[in-house]
């Protein structure tokens, strides 16, 4: 599936370990990486964006502004994207990045789509090929819409089976990352295949795909499919065509999971690939549990749970972030937000939230956070603190007892 896309996206036959330079079909930057990418942009003396048509920018990470200094720089940035014409521009309490992308049509089928975050990785739910850059590399593609990359070689990822109740996306994602470990799939493009993957919603293929760098993927894919298309019916802002691998298609290795018998899924700080079944988990206690992200933000996340929490009051602080606007305002016209706030949860408005510590719920010295995030690298959400990282199910029930709970148990 690479290959086929820097194909496209370079003009010429590319093959596993060229370099190509290939154009980007859709570049994003947000409030965090937008600041070093405009400096660098400024810095290489250009003027105007190649086509301000093709770039997004959420602000997301630090959102509303939490310091003066980031109220300053988010306020220079809104001139430059005005200045430079740029529509698709998406303010505070829009959304995270990796959902707001995929919720306006951007993340499709075949496409080159690369951001300055490194979970750009999440746009293969749809089959697009999507990855990070590094903020000059970015401020490359401001100026010229192209970038170069070494097309990466591919594995194949296959999980057949389906879940047990309680079992979802986040566990075999974590199932599959303490496999690999962190630097299992380092630059390679993980495809996604098997009768798990099929099943997958379009929120749990995209909780898959996000996790891919996680275990040093370039990206990963799911090959699209009616769920794909479905989702993007009314909403892809081009015209699209799918990509798919030959029968015949190479990979450097090939991995197999079941699913029927998997348990909920653990990862124990400070490292991603540290995953634990759950029942092998020794008494955990509690002081924080965070639900949201680009992970694990999304209205089918906050659904289950409420689901858990309904009529329940939480044993710890407890902090639901919705992944976007819209995943709000669904969750409210589905009473979801009531059945949180009424079991004792704090909601915060849409964006990364504490994800990677820098408000709305960093944790202290010596305090343990359950997350349904991507990262439970050391210091993340605040000096001396410990992150698990779990399914919202997994994170749901553990709020309501204040430790380590199997959502099978409740
Ligand atoms: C701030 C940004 C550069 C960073 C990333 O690239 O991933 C952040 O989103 C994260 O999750 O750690
Ligand atoms: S939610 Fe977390 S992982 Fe996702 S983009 Fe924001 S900071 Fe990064």
């Amino acid at each position: 599936m690479s290959e086929k896309i820097f194909s496209r996206a370079s003009g010429k036959k590319a093959k596993a370990n060229d370099f190509v330079m290939a154009d980007i079909d859709f570049a994003m930057a947000h409030d965090g990486t937008s600041v070093l990418a405009v400096r660098a942009f400024r810095e290489m003396e250009e003027e105007r964006v190649w086509n301000p048509e093709k770039i997004v920018i959420p602000f997301d990470h630090l959102t509303p502004a939490n310091t003066d200094t980031t109220a300053a720089l988010q306020h220079d940035i809104r001139g430059w994207i005005k200045d430079q014409g740029i529509k698709n521009f998406y303010d505070i309490g829009e959304g995270i990045c990796h959902q707001l992308l995929p919720e306006n049509g951007f993340a499709l089928p075949g496409k080159l789509v690369v951001g300055a975050d490194s979970h750009s990785c999440t746009y293969g739910a749809f089959g697009a090929f999507g990855t990070g850059v590094g903020a000059t590399d970015m401020a490359e593609i401001f100026a010229s819409g192209k970038l170069w990359f070494k097309v990466p070689e591919s594995i194949k990822i296959t999980a057949e089976g389906k879940f047990n109740k309680g079992i979802y996306a986040k566990d075999l994602t974590l199932k599959i990352i303490g496999t690999l470990g962190i630097a299992g799939a380092t630059y390679k493009a993980a495809e996604f295949y098997g009768s798990t993957i099929e099943s997958l919603s379009i929120s749990g293929r995209m909780t898959l795909c996000n996790m891919a760098i996680e275990m040093g993927a370039k990206t990963g894919i799911v090959p699209p499919d009616s769920t794909t298309f479905d989702f993007l019916k009314d909403i892809a802002v081009e015209d699209y065509e799918p990509v798919y691998a030959d029968e015949d298609a190479a990979y450097s290795k090939e991995y197999d999971f079941d699913t029927n018998e998997l348990e909920p899924q653990i990862a124990i700080p400070h490292q991603v690939d540290n995953v634990s079944d759950i029942s092998d988990i020794k008494p955990t206690k509690l002081d924080q549990a965070f639900i949201g992200t680009c992970t694990n933000g999304r209205l089918e996340d906050l659904e289950v749970a409420a689901s858990i929490l309904k009529g329940e009051k939480v044993a710890i602080r407890t902090i639901v972030v919705p992944a976007s606007r819209n995943v709000l305002i669904e969750a409210i016209r589905k009473g979801t937000i009531e059945t949180l706030l009424e079991a004792g949860v704090t909601i915060g408005s849409p964006g990364c939230g504490p994800c990677l510590g820098g408000h709305m719920g960093v944790i202290g010295k010596g305090e343990v956070c359950i997350s349904t995030a991507n990262r439970n690298f050391k210091g993340r959400m605040g000096t001396g603190g410990y992150i698990y990282l779990a399914s919202p199910a997994t994170a749901a029930a553990s709020a309501l007892t204040g430790e380590i709970t199997d959502p099978r148990e409740i």
